[in-house]
């Protein structure tokens, strides 16, 4: 099973594009838990313009509740990214089939969310610092996990520039 990337409840279209292109790049698929705060259909994704969209796998789930049940039914591990204590995401050994979620950006994850993750990452920073951005803290977890479990897509051939 493929690692996953998941949205809970984004609000920001411009970082979503962003993640969903990784995701299309990595060949990873996305899972974005609504409500969002902003359209998610596919119409309105091209209409802003994603034109990756047809290169990614996108799974909508129209609440946390429907999310849990469904990644718990696939025995999917639930890897929360988090700026709040937690294990740092070198040190944590990811597994093929884990489901790496990202918070809002505005509120980042409830506790009910906190609390029902198999696992919580951070990305140790400098203290005095909030968080990072949520597409940057995505490209750094997923590659790393991604590293661990020989996922990356195979090099492309070389050819002409
Ligand atoms: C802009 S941050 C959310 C900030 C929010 N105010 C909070 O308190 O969580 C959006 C998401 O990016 C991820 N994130 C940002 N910085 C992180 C870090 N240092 N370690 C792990 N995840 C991080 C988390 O998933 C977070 O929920």
């Amino acid at each position: 099973m493929p690692l996953r990337l998941a949205l809970y409840q984004p609000d920001i279209p411009q970082n979503t594009g962003t993640i969903l292109r990784l995701c299309a790049c990595m060949g990873v698929p996305a899972d974005i838990i609504e409500p969002a705060g902003f359209p998610v259909s596919d119409r309105a994704f091209r209409r802003a313009g994603m034109d990756y969209l047809d290169q990614v796998a996108i799974e909508r789930h129209v609440s946390w509740t429907q999310f849990d049940a469904w990644r718990r039914g696939r025995g999917c591990r639930l890897v929360l990214a988090t700026t709040k204590g937690a294990t740092p995401y070198t040190d944590f050994a990811f597994a093929p089939g884990d489901a790496i979620l990202l918070g809002r950006e505005s509120a980042g994850v409830p506790d009910a969310v906190h609390e029902a993750a198999d696992a919580r990452v951070v990305i140790p920073m400098r203290p005095d610092l909030r968080s990072l951005n949520i597409a940057v803290s995505a490209a750094m977890i997923l590659g790393e996990a991604l590293r661990q479990t020989g996922g990356f897509p195979p090099k492309a051939p070389e050819g002409p520039n």
